[in-house]
């Protein structure tokens, strides 16, 4: 028998999340049953995750991602961001942080207005896969698939998305599937769509996303800062580019919205 689950919503360029201050350890990260229920957006609160941020020895917190699915899942960019507003709103933080996710340490730091800095880890590399695509991981593994021009808001990216998410090459592990057009004019932004694993549909953003395109399309022109626009808002990714084609000092920003609180 559950208890009453104490929550806040929040959003991260539409991204969104049930958030959870487990610092006394209650939360049951095995109960995949009921963070699916929660997450279930008829029959329970409704988001595309669930955070757990909990008290760790040596950092100002740790932050447990599960998606929409239940299941565990790898690092979450925009959860970050809202993970550090989350902290913020608790008291746990003032402005700057260095918190324990999944992939590792980060650092973080909020603005007065809200906009939050996380730096995410190092990115070593990227592979260009004949037919299909850029492949990296940016603390989740994702596919940036550059589009010609005028195509992306007509593209079905339920389909196309699930169907590479679910193909011969990602089947086993899975993959996230970012749809990109380019801007078509100096200083607009690069335009993404996202078919997020473990939820299994596209979502309005994903931060993990925008710095697996923004870093990709360093190759094809992108000068940090790049500016993303997401169905869900616009992103901000800054990064280095070194030598040996790794990316370091990578910094996702943007918005972190709290959106209601509540017991369930
Ligand atoms: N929405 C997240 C990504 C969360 C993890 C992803 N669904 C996966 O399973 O790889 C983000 O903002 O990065």
């Amino acid at each position: 028998m559950s208890t009453t689950l104490h929550f806040c919503k929040y959003q991260g360029t539409g991204n969104d999340f049930v958030m959870v201050d487990d610092r006394a350890n209650q939360f049951d990260a095995a109960d995949h049953q009921r963070v699916r229920h929660l997450c279930d957006r008829r029959r329970g609160i409704g988001a595309d995750g669930l955070i757990l941020l909990r008290q760790h020895p040596e950092y100002d917190f740790e932050m447990v991602y599960f998606n929409a699915d239940g299941h565990l899942g790898s690092m979450c960019g925009n959860g970050g961001r809202c993970t550090v507003a989350f902290a913020r709103r608790l008291g746990v933080i003032e402005t700057d942080t260095r918190f324990l996710a999944t992939d590792g340490p980060h650092e973080a730091r909020i603005e007065a207005d809200g906009l939050v800095h996380l730096r995410m880890q190092d990115v070593r590399g990227q592979q260009e896969i004949d037919d299909y695509g850029v492949f990296l991981d940016t603390g989740s593994p994702h596919l940036v698939r550059f589009e010609p021009t005028g195509i992306l808001a007509g593209l079905d990216v339920f389909a196309e998305g699930r169907a590479l998410r679910n193909g011969e090459l990602f089947r086993q592990k899975g993959t996230n599937v970012n749809f990109v057009e380019a801007p078509v004019a100096p200083g607009q932004p690069w335009q993404v769509r996202t078919y997020e694993r473990g939820v299994e549909d596209e979502t309005l953003s994903c931060g993990t996303g925008v710095t697996a395109v923004a870093l990709a399309a360093s190759r094809h022109g992108a000068a940090s800062p790049v500016q993303l626009r997401t169905p869900g808002g616009e992103l901000q990714v800054a990064f280095e580019a070194q030598p040996d084609g790794s990316f370091t000092h990578i910094y996702l920003s943007g918005p972190a919205t709290f959106v209601f609180e509540g017991e369930v």
